[in-house]
């Protein structure tokens, strides 16, 4: 099996400023060949660490990637550091330096001096020509080994890896890969339940949790056997399955209520306007979502709508004031259906509910529920981000 190394060049991935999905990027664009990637790793802007994690990954590996570090700025240095790796050097490409040159031309621009230095390359390396930057990347091969180095921004380097990856001469090794996406079960009780189809091996099956539910993934060479697999789990798990691969909660439940005619109104609390947000990220949401209102307070629920005796006797985070929120956003918008969110993100109680207490409403044609959540007190940000899931899921569940 070949190996693979994939470096993320710059010191503001190690800081975490900017997350580095680049590596994990490239390594799941890996997965569709017999390459093994085992170890992925972020470098600073700094010379010798560069070099050095150039000239091991190098040793290691058969085929290494490296992305960042190719601007015009001095502390750009993945150039420099894999010419030291390598030891060949730099040397200045008249004709690449020229269309550096073009590229500020036709941008009506005079190309400063520091873009210079991307015209520079090692002689075993070939030009990735980069039309949406400056910045070029570079293709080596050597001793039967390859080293890429490609620009740091996805927009540049996407498109020159998607043409390369096909070139690298790479052996194919196809796998089927099935995700479930499921709501309403603990990520133990459910690997309990599947019980020996969770396995490790070939297809091999993991469990993952996110904020919209476990995702179960199912991966393997054999399309028969992964097909199978992936059928006894479904059969398994039908009622929780929420969806497949790339669908997320927004979509599903937006695609099942157009089905059916329906539109949507949603009356936040604690989440903010969260839940609208996720609606609207889907592509076509105008169809089905009306309007959305964020009622923080309680006299901002009531003027929405929310009877003032139900808050009164209920208070705002309670079954109850769920349930009438959801019924009012309807009647509002006149809409067939209604979601409704509140709940106490923290850091403090609120009227003697902890941290974490949430409650969603629904309301439709044939009435309204609610239910009531206790996340565990994880941070502001992310019970809100779980309240918002849990709203949709919770939708999802009653329609
Ligand atoms: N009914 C609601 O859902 C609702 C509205 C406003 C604030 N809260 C909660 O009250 C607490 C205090 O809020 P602030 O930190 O925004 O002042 C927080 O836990 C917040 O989540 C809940």
């Amino acid at each position: 099996m070949l190996i693979a190394e994939i470096i993320g060049v710059g010191s503001e991935l190690i800081r975490g400023d900017t997350l580095d999905t680049n590596t994990a990027e490239i390594a799941r664009s890996l997965e569709a060949y017999a390459v093994r990637v085992d170890r992925t790793l972020r470098v600073a802007d700094d010379l010798q660490a560069l070099a050095e994690a150039v000239r091991e990954a190098w040793r290691r590996a058969d085929l290494v990637v490296l992305s960042g570090g190719l601007g015009p700025t001095p502390d750009d240095l993945t150039r420099e550091a894999i010419a030291q790796a390598l030891g060949e050097p730099l040397e200045l490409d008249a004709a690449m330096l020229e269309r550096i040159r073009a590229f500020f031309a036709a941008r009506g621009r005079a190309m400063p001096e520091g873009n210079q230095k991307q015209a520079l390359r090692i002689p075993s390396a070939r030009w990735l020509e980069n039309p949406r930057g400056t910045a070029p990347g570079w293709w080596v091969i050597r001793e039967a080994k390859q080293l890429v180095a490609l620009p740091g921004p996805p927009a540049e380097w996407r498109p020159i890896w998607a043409e390369l990856l096909p070139q690298l001469g790479l052996p194919p090794a196809p796998r089927v890969r099935k995700v479930y996406k499921t709501w309403g079960l603990g990520e133990s009780t459910l690997v309990q339940r599947l019980g020996p189809l969770a396995r490790r091996g070939d297809p091999a099956l993991g469990t993952y949790a996110h904020p919209d539910g476990v995702h179960v993934v199912i991966e393997g060479t054999d399309p028969a056997a992964t097909r199978a697999l992936a059928r006894s789990v479904r059969a398994r798990l039908e009622a929780y399955i929420w969806g497949e691969d790339d669908a997320t909660l927004a979509q599903t439940l937006l695609r099942r209520l157009e089905a059916r005619g329906g539109t949507l109104a949603v009356m936040e609390s604690l989440t903010g306007g969260l839940v609208t947000s996720l609606l609207t990220d889907v592509p076509g949401a105008s169809r089905v979502v009306l309007g959305g209102v964020v009622s923080y307070s309680a006299g901002a629920k009531a003027r929405f709508g929310v009877p003032e005796a139900v808050l009164e006797a209920h208070g705002t985070v309670s079954a109850e004031a769920a349930r009438a929120m959801a019924g009012a956003v309807r009647a509002l918008f006149g809409a067939t259906h209604g979601i409704a969110t509140t709940g106490v993100a923290g850091p403090q109680p609120l009227e003697g509910h902890p941290v974490g207490t949430v409650y969603v409403g629904v309301a439709g044609p044939d009435g309204s529920a609610a239910r009531a959540y206790r996340f565990p007190p994880v941070g502001r940000e992310a019970i809100k981000l779980r309240a918002a899931y849990a709203a949709l899921a919770y939708f999802w569940s009653q329609t």
